[in-house]
C-alpha cells in the first residue's frame, strides 16, 4: 500500500471536521490494546460500548494525518475552521473512519451476468467452473484485455467503491493463470494505485483455478517455478493468496504455493472453507497468515486455531447472498474472540462494490451488531491487509480517511440498504467525494 501516490498532494494541508453528532474514533482503548479487540462478545453486551464515539465531535488533520480528536468546542478553540484549508461542518451527521475493503477481485474484463441467470435456474457455481465458465471464463476475457483496458475498468470500480466509503481496498490478480496476464493484472493494480486516491493493497492469486486442460500439480509447479519469481522480481504484490477448495487446490498444493510465496517475501492469505470443509483454515493458522477468507464451512476448532494464530477471519456475506448459500458463523467467531473483518469480495460472481451493503448483510444475516459490522469494515479489515498505521480508525496518528454520513448515527450504515448514506469522503484530509459524487481530483492522468 502506498500513501504518497494517487492524485492527492497533502503537504502542509490542514483539515478540520467539526460538529459531528457522533464521531466514531475507533475501538475503545481497551479493545484496541487487547489481542482480540473484537467488540462486545467478551465484554459488555452494549452495542455502543465497542466503539469510542464522541458526541458533537471534531478532528483535526495536518498533512493528511489526524493530530487531534475531541469535543467540537475544545477542538475549534485551538483550530478555528476558518483557518483550515479544508473545513467540513458535520452538524447533524455521523463521522466514521473510511472503510477498508480487505478482499476484492476488482480487476477483470468480460461479463458473466448470464451465469447469474443460469444459477437462478439451478446450475451451481462449481458446475459452471467445471464447464469452463465462472473464473475460467473471466480468465479468457482478461487474457484478451490490454493493460489500459484493465486499468480503466479498475478505476471505474474504484470510483464507485470510494463513493460508497471505501478508502483502502485490497485487489487480487488471479484471472490470468499464466505469467504474462498475472503480471499485467498486478501492473494494472499498481497503475490504478498511482492514479486513484483510494489506497490499494495488491495480492497475487495465481493459484485461483486450474487452467483449462492443465493438471493441478503441474500448474502448481508453474506457479512456484515461473509465476512467483516473476511477480517477486516486479515487486508489485504484497500478499500471495490461494483458493483452497475442491476443484481448485488441495491443502498440500495450497501449502506449496504459500510457502514458496513466503520464500519470495510475499505474505500468505487463504480462500478457505468457501464451498466445502477442506482444511484451508488450519493451513492458515499453521502459517499464521494475515487472513483466512470466506470460512462458510469453518468449524469451532478452525476458529480457535485462527484466534490462536492471530489470523483475521475475513467474512464475505455478499458471496453467500449471491450464491444463496448459508452464511459464515460470525457469532461463534466473535464469541471466540476473533477480530472479525468483512469484505465485499467484489468479483463477477459477487457484483457488489458497497461496504455499506456488506454491513447490512453482516447484521441481518450473520447476527453482528452495527458496531461489530463497522469495526469489521474498518479497524479489523485494516488488520487483515496489514495496515498497522491506524488505518480504519480516526485516532491521533491515523490517516485522516473519514466519511461524513447523511445520517445522525453510524447505525444507519447497516440500517439502510437503499442508496449510500455516505455524503462526503475525506482521503488523507481532503474532500474527494461530495454529495455522493467523486470529484475529478480523485484521479490523475
Ligand atoms: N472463490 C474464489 N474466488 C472468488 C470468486 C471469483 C470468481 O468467481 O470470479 C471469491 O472469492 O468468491
Ligand atoms: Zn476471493
Amino acid at each position: 500500500m502506498s500513501r504518497d501516490t494517487g492524485a492527492l498532494e497533502s503537504e502542509g494541508h490542514t483539515t478540520v471536521v467539526y460538529g459531528a453528532s457522533e464521531l466514531v474514533v475507533g475501538p475503545t482503548a481497551d479493545e484496541a490494546a487487547s489481542q482480540d479487540g473484537n467488540g462486545n462478545r467478551n465484554g459488555s453486551a452494549d452495542d455502543g460500548a465497542t466503539l469510542e464515539t464522541i458526541e458533537n465531535g471534531a478532528f483535526v488533520a495536518v498533512d493528511g494525518e489526524v493530530v487531534a480528536v475531541g469535543p467540537t468546542d475544545e477542538i475549534v478553540r485551538e483550530h478555528p475552521p476558518e483557518n483550515a484549508d479544508t473545513a467540513v461542518d458535520a452538524s447533524g451527521r455521523a463521522v466514521v473512519p473510511g472503510f477498508v475493503d480487505p478482499h476484492t477481485h476488482a480487476v477483470f474484463a468480460g461479463d458473466r451476468s448470464d451465469e447469474f441467470e443460469a444459477k437462478l435456474e439451478g446450475t451451481s457455481y462449481q458446475e459452471l467452473l467445471a464447464q469452463g465458465g465462472g473464473i475460467l471464463r473471466t480468465v479468457r476475457a482478461t487474457r484478451e484485455a490490454s493493460l489500459d483496458r484493465l486499468v480503466e475498468n479498475l478505476l471505474g470500480h474504484l470510483d464507485v467503491m470510494l463513493a460508497h466509503g471505501s478508502t483502502t481496498v485490497e485487489v487480487k490478480s488471479g484471472y490470468g493463470l499464466e505469467t504474462e496476464t498475472e503480471l499485467r493484472m498486478l501492473e494494472a493494480i499498481d497503475a490504478a494505485n498511482e492514479r486513484h486516491s483510494v489506497d490499494l493493497v495488491s495480492t497475487y492469486l495465481g493459484a485461483h483455478a486450474v487452467p483449462e486442460g492443465a493438471d493441478a500439480d503441474e500448474y502448481v509447479d508453474a506457479v512456484v517455478d515461473e509465476q512467483l519469481p516473476a511477480v517477486a522480481e516486479q515487486g508489485i504484490a504484497r500478499y500471495c493468496d490461494v483458493f483452497c477448495e475442491e476443484g481448485a487446490f488441495s491443502v498440500d498444493q495450497s501449502r506449496r504455493v504459500l510457502e514458496a510465496g513466503l520464500e519470495h517475501g510475499l505474505e500468505p492469505k487463504v480462500h478457505a472453507e468457501e464451498l466445502s470443509h477442506l482444511g484451508g483454515t488450519q493451513l492458515a493458522a499453521d502459517l499464521e497468515t494475515a487472513s483466512a477468507d470466506h470460512l462458510l464451512y469453518a468449524t469451532r476448532e478452525d476458529v480457535d486455531a485462527l484466534v490462536e494464530a492471530g489470523t483475521v477471519p475475513v467474512l464475505l456475506p455478499g458471496t453467500a447472498f449471491g450464491l444463496g448459500e448459508a452464511y459464515a458463523d460470525a457469532e461463534t467467531m466473535l464469541e471466540a474472540g476473533a477480530p472479525v473483518a468483512i469484505a465485499t469480495d467484489f468479483n463477477p460472481n459477487c457484483y457488489s462494490r458497497s461496504m455499506e451493503f456488506v454491513q447490512t448483510l453482516a447484521c441481518v444475516e450473520m447476527g453482528m451488531t452495527p458496531a461489530e459490522a463497522l469495526l469489521g469494515a474498518t479497524r479489523n479489515a485494516a488488520r487483515a491487509v496489514g495496515a498497522t498505521d491506524g488505518t480504519g480508525t480516526l485516532a491521533v496518528g491515523a490517516p485522516a480517511d473519514a466519511l461524513v454520513l447523511e445520517a445522525p448515527r453510524y447505525a444507519h450504515l447497516a440500517y439502510r440498504f437503499d442508496t449510500t448514506a455516505v455524503e462526503t469522503v475525506l482521503k488523507r484530509g481532503q474532500v474527494v467525494v461530495e454529495n455522493g459524487t467523486a470529484l475529478k481530483e480523485v484521479r490523475s492522468s
